[in-house]
């Protein structure tokens, strides 16, 4: 994209600007009197944010994440979208969706009242996303950067027949120490369990999570709000999903990251997923003309 066009339509002086990154992708870096964050318009991926009250960034990108235009960003928060995982209809096709692929557009930057900034980006169906998803529909990602973020992906349906779509905010939150960390709030909660020996099988959760080993689960029915707690960094990251019954918890632990190839051997420690998701038997039915909205807030609190 041509920064300088974008910086004359959307920039804001000494808050908001574009800029060409690493690979040649489009970056959108904020700075404003609440926070700093980076964000690419490929898929609409938020990369980085950091509150000016915070020791360290929300966020995880890995030294060996893909910069490449038109492949996945491992960091930040990937939209899965149209559909969250395996696609059901064909198992073969790329993991997690095709909108983190493609190049969104900017529609709109701007300041708010409180100091925080504010972003959309849209991606609308053209003859690409036909050929990958037979549909029309208008997908859009509202950003907002303040003393907490806010995420809200909205999927409009511009075609005749009924969409049906499973997604999710892949969050991927940077952490200081894996032995020590918990998720907490999925106490009696059940969840299908796809780590590598698992073979899927229903468990409920008892108490808070740690891991010592590869976590892979989709959790069904969870609450609202959800929080990590990492003595590592010294903080407890909070999460309020709005529109998600579902949440997918993710690390690879040792032999699944050494098995990836944009993901250093020793990035299992550096990370852990907590995902608001609509995935598993939480598949959202749009009809024609309708509108559905995923959304999360995150704060950090340091303790
Ligand atoms: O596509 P990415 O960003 O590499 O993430 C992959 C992981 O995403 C998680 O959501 C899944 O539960 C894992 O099974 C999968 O390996």
């Amino acid at each position: 994209m041509d920064c300088s066009a974008l910086n004359a339509e959307f920039g804001i002086p000494d808050t908001l600007r574009f800029v060409e990154g690493r690979g040649g992708l489009t970056m959108i870096e904020i700075a404003n009197p609440l926070a700093t964050a980076t964000l690419t318009t490929q898929g609409g991926q938020l990369l980085a944010y950091r509150p000016r009250t915070a020791r360290n960034d929300l966020l995880f990108v890995g030294e060996r994440a893909h910069r490449t235009p038109g492949l996945e960003i491992k960091g930040g928060v990937p939209i899965c979208w149209p559909w969250f995982g395996r696609d059901p209809a064909d198992p073969e096709r790329v993991i997690h969706g095709f909108a983190r692929l493609f190049e969104w557009s900017p529609t709109l930057c701007e300041t708010c009242a409180d100091g925080s900034t504010r972003v959309r980006m849209r991606l609308v169906s053209d003859a690409r996303t036909r050929s990958a998803w037979p549909h029309d529909f208008a997908l859009e990602v509202e950003i907002r950067v303040g003393a907490t973020l806010s995420v809200a992906l909205t999927t409009h349906n511009l075609d005749a027949s009924v969409l049906h779509v499973t997604q999710g905010l892949h969050a991927y939150f940077r952490i200081g120490d894996l032995a020590r960390l918990r998720v907490e709030g999925l106490d009696g909660c059940s969840y299908l369990d796809y780590a590598a020996d698992a073979r899927e099988r229903v468990v409920v959760q008892a108490g808070d999570l740690g891991v010592t080993g590869e976590v892979n689960r989709i959790y069904e029915s969870v609450p609202s709000r959800l929080s990590i707690l990492d003595p590592g960094l010294g903080r407890r990251i909070w999460i309020q999903g709005h529109n998600s019954r579902t949440c997918v918890v993710w690390n690879p632990w040792i032999e699944s990251a050494r098995a990836m190839e944009d993901l250093d051997d020793d990035d299992y420690r550096r990370f852990i997923c907590v995902e608001t998701v609509n995935a598993a038997s939480e598949v959202i039915a749009i009809p024609p003309e309708g509108a559905f909205t995923l959304a999360a807030d995150y704060r950090i609190e340091e303790l």
